[in-house]
């Protein structure tokens, strides 16, 4: 199936749930460190759930455990055992699944992360699993990479450009990035970052707390004020995770295999397709 087939998803009705947020984009260009800072900035704020997809492993879940910036238990880690992007764009049962479990584990949820696993120009996500997606390249690359286009570089809600720092060293100029970013994107909006310089990534994390407000407004999601005992995204310190994942308390998080998905989660395949309306 192409990159710019139809698309036959439609998220679940929206009334009352999170926001479901897509974060795509090529190996290695910083989609796990944005998912970190994002819980960083956004954790204190807004009840969390994080979707990890890695081809094998649960990597980018182990990842987000050791660092500690979220309650392991709000992560759940996908197995696609194939390409990234079929797991996000043409079967999205399993994605849906781990994403449900969130729901029903923790909810109400204000916001539930899904990062995809690394792909190329061509990834992006099922309007039926993402409400909102965001894009991520990096200067390693080359400047030359915007203007290549593909559907995550133009069309994502929001397109973030990453390890800025590295950009003298590569020869890479941000100026051109910028301005073939713009004449590709029609207005949508580009953000320039270094996660490793700013590890909240306060911008991005603005931007969508914006997307959230909006989402709540449009929706009927009541305001989170505060933390509750029971709901709270707060972070666990990294001492109360093993290297394995398993927090202290024995409580550990199984990765969600397409295998493991009800029977009933896969009429979401087969549904048809609602606009992501760009900000
Ligand atoms: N110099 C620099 N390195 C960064 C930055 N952001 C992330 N990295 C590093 O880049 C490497 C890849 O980052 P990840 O966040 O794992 O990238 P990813 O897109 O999730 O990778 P895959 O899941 O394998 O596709 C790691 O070593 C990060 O520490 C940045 O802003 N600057």
């Amino acid at each position: 199936m192409g990159a710019y087939h139809d698309d036959l998803h439609d998220a679940a009705e929206p009334d009352g749930r999170a926001l479901r947020l897509g974060i795509g984009g090529p190996v290695g260009s910083g989609k796990t460190a944005l998912v970190a800072a994002l819980c960083r900035s956004l954790g204190p704020s807004l009840r969390l759930g994080v979707v990890t997809n890695d081809i094998y492993t649960t990597e980018d879940a182990d990842f987000l455990r050791r660092a500690g910036v979220i309650d392991p238990e709000r992560i759940q880690a996908v197995q696609t055992g194939c390409c990234p992007h079929t797991a996000i764009r043409d079967d999205i049962a399993a994605n849906i699944d781990a994403v449900e479990t969130l729901e029903e584990r923790f909810g109400p949820l204000d916001l539930v992360i899904v990062e995809s696993g690394g792909d190329n120009l061509t990834a992006t996500f099922s309007r039926g699993l993402a409400d909102r997606q965001i894009f991520v390249l990096d200067v390693s690359g080359g400047d030359k990479v915007p203007r290549k286009g593909g559907p995550g570089v133009t069309t994502a809600d929001l397109l973030v450009i990453n390890k800025t720092d590295l950009a003298p060293m590569v020869g890479a100029d941000l100026t051109v990035m910028s301005r073939d970013a713009a004449a590709v994107r029609e207005g949508r909006p580009v953000l320039f970052t270094s996660i490793r310089e700013d590890r909240s990534a306060h911008m991005v994390a603005q931007w969508v707390t914006d997307m959230v407000d909006v989402w709540r407004h449009d929706h009927g999601v009541a305001h989170h004020h505060g933390l509750s005992a029971h709901g709270s995204s707060a972070r666990r310190v990294p001492e109360d995770v093993s290297p394995d994942g398993v927090a202290a308390d024995g409580i550990s998080v199984d990765g969600v295999t397409a295998d493991d998905v009800a029977p009933e989660r896969k009429e979401h395949g087969e549904q048809q397709s609602r606009p992501v309306t760009a900000p």
